[in-house]
């Protein structure tokens, strides 16, 4: 078994909506990235690269190529999903936690858990997504951006 964290954080800037799990959360404001800026899959996939000891998202996507400029951050997790597979492993399960005191996430959850499972070839019953917001404090709390965690244990396939 193998286990990874990771972390991410995108500033909320002009727009409608955030891609949070791959699905489109509608918004009072978008998020300033290079990507669609999907902090709960850039935070899974450093989680599955840091399991595999590969590095980090921004390595395997550097924000200077232009390829994945408003890319959908699914392709990021599907070639992390093929990485997984290409070193005989599999995840066991998965879970995120989404900072932010708006959009509400909880609504969107089932959505994204079926989003994440599909990519990953996985059960939803092994992707946990959940939120909190930080009580008001910090720049989470002062609705400047939004920021997601995860953690992964991956199982030999
Ligand atoms: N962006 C968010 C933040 C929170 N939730 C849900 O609300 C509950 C209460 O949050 P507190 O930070 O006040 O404890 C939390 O447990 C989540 O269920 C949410 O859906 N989206
Ligand atoms: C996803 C990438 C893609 O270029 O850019 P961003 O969308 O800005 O997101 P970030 O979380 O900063 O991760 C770095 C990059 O890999």
């Amino acid at each position: 078994m193998r286990i990874g964290q990771g972390f991410d954080v995108h500033a909320f800037g002009p727009g409608d909506h955030t891609m949070l799990g791959g699905v489109k959360v509608p918004h009072t404001h978008g998020v300033v990235a290079h990507s669609d800026g999907d902090v709960v899959i850039h935070a899974l996939c450093d989680a599955l690269l840091g399991a595999l000891a590969l590095g980090d998202i921004g390595q395997h996507f550097p924000p200077s190529d232009e390829r994945w400029r408003d890319a959908d951050s699914r392709s990021f997790l599907r070639h992390c999903q093929l990485l997984l597979r290409e070193r005989g492993y599999r995840l066991g399960n998965a879970d995120i936690t989404v900072i932010a005191e708006r959009p509400k996430v909880g609504p969107h959850a089932p959505a994204m858990r079926a989003v994440l499972a599909a990519d990953l070839d996985c059960s939803v019953d092994d992707i946990s997504v959940k939120a909190t917001t930080s009580e008001k404090l910090g720049f989470t709390g002062r609705s400047e951006g939004i920021a997601a965690m995860a953690v992964v244990l991956l199982q030999r396939a």
